[in-house]
């Protein structure tokens, strides 16, 4: 069994319960008409053009398109790191332009968890402190148990003391991702959390994220360009010009490629 095959909350039960079907599941965030636009008049840019999406709860999307077609705005925006031009997002039930900049920063640190490409560590923290950051910041006491199981699945036991620069590329992002999970997010964004990764290491994050998943029911929605990755998922949302013009359950990754192929970039 690999390291990734095992992750276990401690208060989880022994087997998942069944998947609900579809209709039933709650959604964890949406996006509702979402115009995203850069500029004015004749030069305006519409990163994202009327997108409406939901995100059900215990699921993992991966969000892919051509270059320029709105995947990271989408995600910005759905996460509350950016502002609609007209529309709404909501996390939960709770509708983002509502809240105040306080409220916002709360609810990000509180019930969201981000891994970005650039594993944006804090250089100067070892890799435990980097992962304890969010819970220390919102003055939360870590659940020792639930720290240890993650940085134990992650793999990062016998280097927990090292600083960022003493780690690997893949040991930073398993940092990252203990980190975005550490404080049991509602739902966790990814912006290419595989892209600066070999394979290797980054089908070990995949392989973990979706575990996370499937036996925690975490919620997960990542942007990718790679095929590979994006089969690690349950559903692929296609975004063009920023417009969503496609989705798929179960992807493959050659179903994938042979969707991205048709926007013939
Ligand atoms: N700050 C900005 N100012 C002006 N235009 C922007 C800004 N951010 C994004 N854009 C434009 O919005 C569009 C969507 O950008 P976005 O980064 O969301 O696309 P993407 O699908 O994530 O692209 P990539 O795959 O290349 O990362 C692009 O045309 C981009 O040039």
């Amino acid at each position: 069994m690999s390291r990734t095959d095992t992750l276990q909350h401690p208060a989880a039960p022994a087997t998942p319960p069944p998947a609900a079907p579809q209709q039933l599941r709650s959604i964890a965030a949406s996006a509702t008409d979402a115009v995203k636009a850069y500029g004015r008049g004749d030069a305006a840019v519409h990163a994202l053009d009327g997108v409406t999406v939901a995100f059900e709860r215990g699921r993992f999307t991966a969000i892919m398109g051509p270059s320029g077609s709105g995947k990271s705005t989408l995600m910005q925006t759905v996460a509350g790191l950016d502002t609609l031009t007209s529309g709404s997002v909501s996390i939960g039930d709770v509708e983002l332009s509502t809240l105040s900049d306080k409220e916002l920063t709360r609810l990000r640190r509180d019930r969201i968890g981000f891994i970005f490409q650039a594993f944006n560590l804090v250089p100067t923290l070892t890799a435990e402190e980097n992962i304890l950051l969010p819970l220390d910041l919102a003055g939360r006491k870590p659940d020792r148990e639930w720290f240890e199981s993650i940085v134990d699945t992650v793999g990062l036991g016998s280097r927990l003391g090292h600083r960022p620069a003493e780690l690997s590329g893949g040991q930073q992002q398993r940092v990252a991702v203990a980190r975005a999970l550490v404080s049991r997010p509602e739902i966790v964004f990814g912006d290419e959390p595989t892209g600066n990764l070999d394979s290797r290491s980054g089908s070990e994050i995949l392989a973990f994220l979706r575990n996370a998943v499937h036996q925690l029911g975490q919620t997960v929605v990542m942007v990718t360009h790679d095929p590979v990755a994006a089969a690690y998922a349950d559903r692929v949302v296609f975004l063009a010009d920023g417009h969503i013009v496609d989705e798929m359950s179960d992807p493959t990754s050659d179903r994938v490629l042979d969707r991205m192929k048709r926007f013939g970039r």
